[in-house]
C-alpha cells in the first residue's frame, strides 16, 4: 500500500489577504496556488461566457499584480481545481467542462514566460491547453522565395490530409489572384498586425521582402486541436524564432539547385513584379547563407527534382513507404466528471471522483501522468497520459495499466 497523496488544492491555501484583496473581485469560482512568494488566484465571476482571470499576490511586496495573460483564456465554468507542477506551471482542472476543454496549464515560470517577462518588463502568465497523447512535432519548412516550399507542402497536405494541418500565417502583403483570406494567409493591415504583435498574439513574426509576416499562437492551436501535425511555411528569421521557442519543431531548409534555377522558377510563377522578383532574389543570397550555415536547421533538402525532393521530405518525416498508411490519431479529449478533488503524487495527478456511496465502485480515480509533458505555451501542452483506476492500492503501480 503506497502513501496516500496529500490533498492540497481547491483554494485550501487561501489566506486572509485574498479576501481583502482580490477575493472580493472574484465572486464566482476561484482557486489559489502558492509558488514561492507568489500566490496565483485564478477565477472569475459567475458568468460562463466570461474568461477566467488571473491575479497574483506577491508576499514579498504585499502587493496585488494583474499580469499580462498570453494564450487563449478559458471561459468560466462550474469550478476550478489547481495544482502546481514543478513550480513553473499550474495544472487546472475545470469542473463539468467539455471533455476537450477541461485540462489546462497556466504557465508562470516556464522558459516562454520568463522570456516574455524580460521583453515586457512586467509580470506575465500564459495559458496552454493540455492534449492527450503525443502529437508529432510541428514542421517548419523554410527556404528562399520560389524554391518550392509551397509546392512541397501542398503535395504533403494532399496525400495526408488528416495527418497535417497548415499554419495559416498573417501577412500585410496584398493577396495574389487565387489566394483566399483565411486559407492561404490572414491578410491584414500593418497597424492591426503591429498591435496584435504587441499584445503577444504571435509565436514569431518578421519583416520579409518589405512586408510583415507572422505565425499567430491561434494558427498553431487550431491545427493541434484538430489532432494534426502543424506545418509552418516561414522565412529564416521566423525559423530562428521558432527554434528559440518552446514549439519543439523540426526545422527543414529547402535549397534550389542553383540561383539561376531559382530565378527561372520565380519568374515562371508570374506572381511578382520585376522589382519584387529582384528584391526576392537579392534576399535569397542572404537566406541561402543563413540557411546552410547558421545551425538553425535540422535538415537541408535540395529541390532539384520535385518528386525526388518530396520523397526525401516524407522519409525525413517518417512517412515514406509502408509507414505512409499510418495516420497520426487525433489527441482525444479527457473526459472528467464535474465533482472531483485533485491531488499530486510524484509525476501523477490524481483526480478522485468517488463518493462514500461509490467507495466500492470501480474506476473512481483518473490519473494524469505528467512525466512526459512536451510543448506548452505558445501552442499546446502535449504528452498527457490518462488512465482510470479504482483505488489507491497497488502503490499506484496499478495505474500504469490503461483501463
Ligand atoms: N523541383 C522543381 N522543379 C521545377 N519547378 C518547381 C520545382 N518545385 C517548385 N517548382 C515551381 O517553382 C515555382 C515556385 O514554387 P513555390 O511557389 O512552391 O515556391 P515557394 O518556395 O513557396 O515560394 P514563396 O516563398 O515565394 O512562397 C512554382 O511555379 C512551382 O511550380
Ligand atoms: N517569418 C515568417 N515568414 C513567413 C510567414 N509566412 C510566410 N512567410 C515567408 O514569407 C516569404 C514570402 O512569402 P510569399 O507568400 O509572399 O511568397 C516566404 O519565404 C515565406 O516562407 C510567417 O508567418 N512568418
Amino acid at each position: 500500500m503506497g502513501e496516500a497523496p496529500a490533498f492540497i488544492v481547491d483554494g485550501l491555501q487561501n489566506q486572509i489577504e485574498f479576501e481583502n484583496g482580490c477575493g472580493s473581485k472574484f465572486k464566482g469560482c476561484k482557486t489559489t496556488t502558492t509558488i514561492g512568494d507568489k500566490s496565483y488566484v485564478i477565477g472569475g465571476n459567475d458568468e460562463s461566457t466570461l474568461p477566467v482571470e488571473v491575479r497574483i499576490f506577491d508576499k514579498a511586496t504585499g502587493n496585488w499584480v494583474t499580469p499580462i495573460v498570453l494564450g487563449s483564456k478559458p471561459n468560466l465554468c462550474k469550478g476550478l481545481s489547481a495544482i502546481s507542477l514543478n513550480d513553473d506551471r499550474i495544472l487546472i482542472v475545470k469542473k463539468g467542462s467539455a471533455p476537450d476543454d477541461c485540462i489546462l496549464f497556466l504557465e508562470v515560470d516556464t522558459w516562454f514566460v520568463r522570456e516574455q517577462k524580460k521583453i515586457r518588463g512586467t509580470e506575465v502568465v500564459a495559458w496552454s491547453k493540455g492534449v492527450r497523447g503525443d502529437a508529432e512535432k510541428p514542421v517548419v519548412i523554410s527556404g528562399p522565395s520560389g524554391v518550392g516550399k509551397g509546392t512541397l507542402i501542398s503535395m504533403l497536405m494532399k496525400e495526408f490530409p488528416s495527418m497535417f494541418g497548415f499554419s495559416v500565417s498573417h501577412t500585410t502583403r496584398a493577396p495574389r489572384g487565387m489566394e483566399k483570406d483565411g486559407v492561404h494567409y490572414h491578410f491584414t493591415e500593418r497597424s492591426i498586425m503591429e498591435k496584435e504583435i504587441k499584445d503577444g498574439k504571435f509565436v514569431e513574426y518578421a519583416s520579409v521582402h518589405g512586408n510583415l509576416y507572422g505565425t499567430s499562437i491561434e494558427a498553431v492551436e487550431v491545427v493541434t486541436d484538430a489532432g494534426k501535425r502543424c506545418i509552418l511555411d516561414i522565412d529564416v528569421q521566423g525559423a530562428r524564432s521558432v527554434k528559440a521557442s518552446s514549439l519543439e519543431a523540426i526545422l527543414i531548409f529547402i535549397c534550389p539547385p542553383s540561383m539561376k534555377e531559382l530565378e527561372t522558377r520565380l519568374r515562371s510563377r508570374r506572381t511578382e513584379t520585376e522589382d519584387q522578383i529582384l528584391k526576392r532574389l537579392q534576399n535569397a543570397e542572404v537566406e541561402m547563407e543563413q540557411g546552410k550555415s547558421s545551425g538553425i536547421f535540422d535538415h537541408i533538402l535540395y529541390n532539384d527534382n520535385l518528386d525526388g525532393c518530396y520523397e526525401s521530405l516524407k522519409k525525413l518525416l517518417g512517412i515514406d513507404g509502408a509507414a505512409a498508411a499510418t495516420q497520426i490519431s487525433a489527441p482525444q479529449g479527457i473526459d472528467l466528471p464535474a465533482d472531483h478533488s485533485v491531488s499530486k503524487m510524484d509525476n501523477k495527478i490524481i483526480i478522485n471522483y468517488g463518493t462514500p456511496e461509490l467507495e466500492k465502485a470501480s474506476k473512481r480515480l483518473i490519473v494524469l501522468d505528467v512525466s512526459s509533458l512536451k510543448g506548452g505555451a505558445p501552442g499546446r501542452t502535449r504528452g498527457l497520459d490518462v488512465y482510470a483506476t479504482d483505488s489507491f492500492s497497488d502503490d499506484l503501480n496499478g495505474i500504469n495499466q490503461p483501463s
